[in-house]
């Protein structure tokens, strides 16, 4: 290059362009060199340099899971393991008392980075946002998942499980994918519980519900294709343009439910559920149950998490105030007209968050659990003795407590959770370094902790044949064996799933409701199931089941079976 090339102001730029950039990459290695040095003490792949092990796991999303899995299970008795993608550090843990030492400590709190593609659907909702934020916004919202609480939700999730019934007889004698009908049954209990809209003032969930599944595609797409990263070069993609046509869906559906909340506010109207002719008004009636009787916390079911952990939905009634018994949006749109700093754009948010992480956890696990029953005629044999002992000929809906009898049905779900956990990883990023309790190898700040549920629920040293059903793992002996954070389907400490109680209660009037009137089948075996992990873990190969009438199928949903018999 000639001299007078380069005071040209294109030449001056190639020419400093190259020492810049070696000295910001001495400075980038200078500063972070604490993380090499302990990155090296840990095992795991090194990769290629800057792009570390990323190459690896290329192709369509089932592709993706199947070599993280393949790759996984080299590493299957060392804990922690790293795994570099580009410059950041992953460190899996997979023994559950380093595990204790992250989800049950006040201190790493923080999501990982990785959550930062969820910002424009959730914004900073309660599943991504930190510090103040995130505090002041749980206190608010975990008491409105408290029990008491749950408890006027029953006859809904009856009538709402009773639809489903009905609509599932179409397709009884053929195969079919049980997770539309999950996905649907989900937003639509979402909405006339947490939201409080009835179905008269709602559109199908099923758009949102798809709407959510391709945002899930797209945001998985951005986790493992690390080039669509950088937020410059996502804009230029076609990506970009779907997820904005996915969001008008997914947040105009969230818009809408607000805005009709606000009207009824506005009306005078406090405090109230979805109801259909003859149910009578939950608010009501509960405010009176739950003034009378004092949820035992001692029901022997465990709600989704070993015994003896309690989080901050495990607090005692007594302390729960009149207010704060509200349901979900009631309480947050009365909190902001109540001098509560929560803007317009706060309670979007949370609607945003509850609507996603409320349904497609739940539709993802309880079309599962259906694939389970299909698949273990034994089992599903079982749980239906348990139902005809506790309803014998009756079609009479469920009762809360019914569903505290319901311990084989439990035992099944919490099996298909631990098998199969819709949310397969849990990310924290760390601002300390953390000596792990297992073996005194320290992992550095900046990193990315994962927790992989998947793979921590069928470690062999914790359950023996981790990759058979089988119910009895969660026998309560069983269980009081194991460590407490060996099993965590919902997360667990501060930062635990807030709608886990919700869940598993639903869940168990749903799929109970579904038992009662049809014999599940399925011929797929598990070894075949082509599993995906977009966001939440599915079969990308569908959840095919087929259905047959139980005797007791006439169930029709009139008004009058609606009305559950209260607990
Ligand atoms: C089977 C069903 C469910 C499973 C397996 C599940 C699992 C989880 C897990 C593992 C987390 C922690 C995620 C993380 O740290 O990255 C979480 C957080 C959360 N879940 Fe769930 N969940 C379920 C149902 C629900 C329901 C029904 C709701 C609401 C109605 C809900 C609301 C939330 C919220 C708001 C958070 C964020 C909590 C926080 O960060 O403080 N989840 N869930």
């Amino acid at each position: 290059m000639a001299v007078a090339d380069l005071l040209t102001p294109t030449g001056l730029f190639y020419y400093l362009l190259v020492p810049t950039v070696i000295l910001w990459y001495a400075y980038f290695r200078y500063s972070r060199r604490r993380l090499y040095e302990l990155a090296a003490k840990i095992n795991g792949p090194d990769g290629l340099p800057l792009l570390g092990s990323a190459l690896e796991f290329t192709g369509s999303a089932h592709d993706v899971y199947q070599k993280i899995w393949e790759r996984s299970r080299e590493f299957d008795n060392e804990t922690p393991v790293k795994l570099w993608i580009g410059p950041r550090l992953l460190v899996f843990l997979q023994d559950p008392r380093d595990i204790e030492l992250i989800l049950g400590s006040n201190v790493h709190l923080d999501k990982s980075p990785e959550y930062r593609y969820f910002a424009p659907w959730f914004g900073n909702g309660l599943l991504i946002s930190t510090g103040d934020h995130w505090r002041s916004h749980r206190k608010l919202i975990a008491p409105t998942f408290h029990l008491n609480v749950l408890k006027s939700f029953i006859d809904l999730f009856n009538h709402n499980s009773r639809g489903v019934v009905e609509k599932l007889r179409k397709e009884i004698g053929h195969e079919f994918d049980a997770h539309e009908y999950m996905s649907e049954a989900t937003v639509e209990i979402l909405l006339e519980t947490a939201m409080g809209v009835s179905k008269k003032e709602q559109q199908s969930g099923f758009e949102y519900a798809m709407a959510v599944m391709k945002m899930c595609d797209i945001l998985h797409l951005r986790h493992t294709k690390f080039w669509l990263r950088p937020e410059v070069i996502f804009r230029l993609t076609k990506y970009f343009g779907e997820q904005k046509k996915l969001l008008g869906i997914i947040h105009g559906l969230t818009k809408r439910v607000i805005a009709n909340k606000k009207v009824e506010f506005n009306k005078g109207v406090r405090g109230s559920l979805a109801s259909y002719p003859g149910m009578k008004p939950a608010t009501e009636t509960e405010t009176k149950a739950t003034k009378s009787a004092k949820v035992s916390e001692d029901t022997g079911m465990s709600y989704g998490q070993s015994a003896g952990l309690k989080d901050d939905l495990d607090v005692d009634d007594n302390d729960v105030g009149e207010k704060k018994r509200l349901a979900f949006l009631d309480l947050l749109i009365e909190s902001a007209q109540n001098g509560v700093v929560l803007t317009d754009q706060d309670i979007k948010e949370e609607v945003d968050t509850i609507m996603f992480e409320g349904h497609d956890t739940t539709a993802a696990g309880s079309s599962f659990f259906l694939c389970m029953m299909g698949l273990h005629q034994d089992i599903q044999d079982k749980v239906v003795e348990e139902l005809d002992q506790i309803f014998g000929d009756s079609d009479r809906p469920a009762t809360f407590q019914d569903t505290l009898e319901m311990k084989y049905l439990e035992r099944c779900m919490l099996e298909t959770l631990r098998m199969y956990p819709p949310v397969p990883i849990i990310a924290r990023q760390l601002r300390e370094e953390v000596k792990m309790a297992s073996n005194g190898c320290v992992v550095p700040a900046g990193c990315t902790v994962i927790v992989a549920t998947v793979k921590l629920h069928r470690n062999e040293t914790i359950y023996p044949n981790p990759t058979v059903f089988n119910p009895d793992n969660f026998l309560p002996e069983k269980s009081a064996a194991r460590h407490y954070y060996a099993f965590v389907p919902f997360s667990a400490g501060p930062r635990s799933c807030v709608g886990r109680k919700y869940a598993m209660l639903k869940l168990k009037i749903l799929l109970s409701t579904i038992l009662r009137n049809y014999r599940i089948k399925a011929t797929i075996p598990e070894k075949d199931f082509k599993l995906t992990a977009d966001i939440i873990l599915k079969r990308a190969d569908g959840f095919k089941i087929s259905l047959e009438p139980r005797k007791r199928s006439g169930v029709s949903v009139s008004p009058s079976t609606a009305t559950a018999v209260r607990a």
